[in-house]
Parts: C-alpha cells; structure tokens; sequence
C-alpha cells in the first residue's frame, strides 16, 4: 500500500493548559489543527478550569519549561509563536530569555492577566516584567482592554485614551499592536491596530448574544499566529484570525454550563 506524505508548517503554543478544554493551550492546539499548521506546546502551567471558573493553578518547574523549548527548537521548524497565561515573574523571565534566545519566527505576545470568571493568571509583579522583557520581542502584542489599561496606565475610556494607550505598548517595544474591544459595553465591538509603520485600522464586528466566549482572546492570536506560519502578511493575518474567530463563536457547542467553550468546527458548519 503506498503512504502519502505531507507537510504542514509548525508553529508554537508557549501557555497554560485548560481541563476543560476550552481556553490556553487546548483553544490554541484546536485553532492551529483548523487552519492545517501543525502546533508545538510548552506547557508553562497546568489549570483545573471548568466554564464556571478556575479552581486550581500549579506553574511548572523552570527546568522542564526550559528543556521544552530546547526539545523543540533542536528537532522541529517553528514558523510562529503565540505566548498565552504566564503565572509569575519568574516564568515571564524565562518564557521571555527562551523566546530572546530561539528563532521561532514572528513572536505573538497575548498579555493574558484574568481568566473570563475574574480568577488571575498573572500575578501584579509579573505586569513588569511583561513590559520589560516581553514587549521588547513582541512581533505582535494583543492586550484586552483591561489589559491594555495595566500595561500602559492608562484608562481607556475614549478613542483617543485607545490611541494613545497603543502608541504607549510601542514605545515599551512590541512592533504590532491590537487592542481587542470584547470587554468593551455595547452591541458594536471594535479592535484597534497600530502598525509598526505607523498606519492604524479597526475591525468592527457586532456582538453575539452567547456566553460562550471561553477562549476568545487565545484563539484569535493562535488563529494569528497559525496564519503567519502559512506565511499569510500580518494584516491578513488578523483580518482572516477575525473572520475565524467569529466562525467560532457564531456556531455554537454546548459544553458545561457556564461560559463554554468555541467551536472549532464552526467553519465546516457554515
Ligand atoms: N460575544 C461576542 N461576540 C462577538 N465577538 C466577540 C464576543 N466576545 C468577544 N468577541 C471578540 O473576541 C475577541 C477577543 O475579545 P476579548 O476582548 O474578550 O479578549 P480576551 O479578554 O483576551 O479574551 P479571553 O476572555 O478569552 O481572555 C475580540 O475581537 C472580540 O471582538
Ligand atoms: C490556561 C488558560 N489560559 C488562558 C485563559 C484565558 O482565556 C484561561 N482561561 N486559561
């Protein structure tokens, strides 16, 4: 019987991971297997996490964290990389050293601070080193908008305070930055995006009345990141992550009874 060979492009999922399957690294392998790249984890956390909440965090030894990414960069060929929950400073510092030290290709930072039921997943300490560290190498970063608050200081209440607070997140070193307005009131959601040239757009989508969104923000820099290792530019990147996001949420799967997870099969149903 003949065997047939193909090849995806590979890219990097540095997270924590979710029991219940719907947010961190289980929402970014999901959004990765959809979009045909094949995805590589280091496991910076392990959750017990349900719809409702989460219950229970343990962070992982730096030394296995770091024999991840070496195991990874010696065999594999990473095109992209997503970073998602970092826990401390202390594993900020070493995702932060790794990312320095390997060639993964583009680097996607997702500063995730608070999971959807309010529990944090970045202590406050860890918010420096986020910005010192991080930023710097960050091709891409995508803070919410109470994330965006915390890393710059500043409130964003009006369209210019958005601006403003991106213009900030640039001059702390990511090259890219998209502001995601999910958290924002109302029935119209807007993301902001500053280039690295300077040029800004947003993408405007209307509010799906659901309350499962477990995992929006992860997906949508995965589904960023996976497009980038198809070698996609960054703006189509985010433009076509967004259309994939919203296929998710639109279609929804009943899984758990609080904020359930999205449906990486959405495209398929449409
Ligand atoms: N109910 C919804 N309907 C449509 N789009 C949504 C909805 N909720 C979130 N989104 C979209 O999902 C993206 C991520 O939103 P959000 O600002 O909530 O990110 P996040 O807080 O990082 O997500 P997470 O809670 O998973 O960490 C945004 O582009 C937002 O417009
Ligand atoms: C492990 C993990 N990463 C990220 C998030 C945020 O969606 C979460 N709830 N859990």
């Amino acid at each position: 019987m003949s065997s047939n060979v193909q090849q995806f492009p590979q890219m990097l999922t540095v997270a924590g991971i979710d029991s219940s399957g719907g947010a961190g690294i289980n929402a970014d392998v999901a959004t990765a297997f959809a979009h045909h790249v094949y995805p590589a984890t280091v496991v910076v956390a392990v959750t017990a996490q349900n719809t409702y909440g989460v219950q229970g965090v343990q962070l992982l030894e730096p030394q296995i964290i770091e024999q991840q990414f070496a195991s990874i960069a010696d065999d594999l060929a990473i095109r992209a990389v997503k970073t998602g929950m970092l826990g401390d400073q202390q594993h900020v510092e070493i995702v932060a050293k790794a990312l320095a030290n390997y060639d993964f290709g583009p680097i996607i930072i997702d500063p995730v601070m608070v999971a959807k039921g309010g529990a944090k997943l970045l202590s406050n300490e860890a918010v420096t080193a986020v910005k010192t560290k991080l930023l710097p190498l960050a091709t891409l970063v995508t803070p919410n908008l109470l994330e965006a608050q915390q890393l710059t200081g500043i409130e964003i209440n009006t369209p210019d305070n958005l601006v403003t607070a991106a213009h900030i997140l640039q001059s702390l070193g990511a090259k890219n930055v998209l502001i995601k307005g999910g958290h924002a009131i109302g029935n119209e959601l807007t993301d902001y995006i500053l280039l690295a040239n300077q040029t800004e757009f947003t993408l405007v989508n209307s509010r799906v009345d659901t309350i499962r969104t477990h995992g929006t923000g992860d997906t949508y820099a995965a589904a960023i990141a996976s497009n980038l290792a198809l070698g996609y530019d960054l703006v189509s990147s985010i433009k076509q992550a967004k259309e994939y996001l919203y296929t998710t949420i639109t279609n929804q799967i009943i899984v758990g009874h609080g904020h359930g997870p999205l449906n990486h099969w959405g495209r398929m149903c449409n």
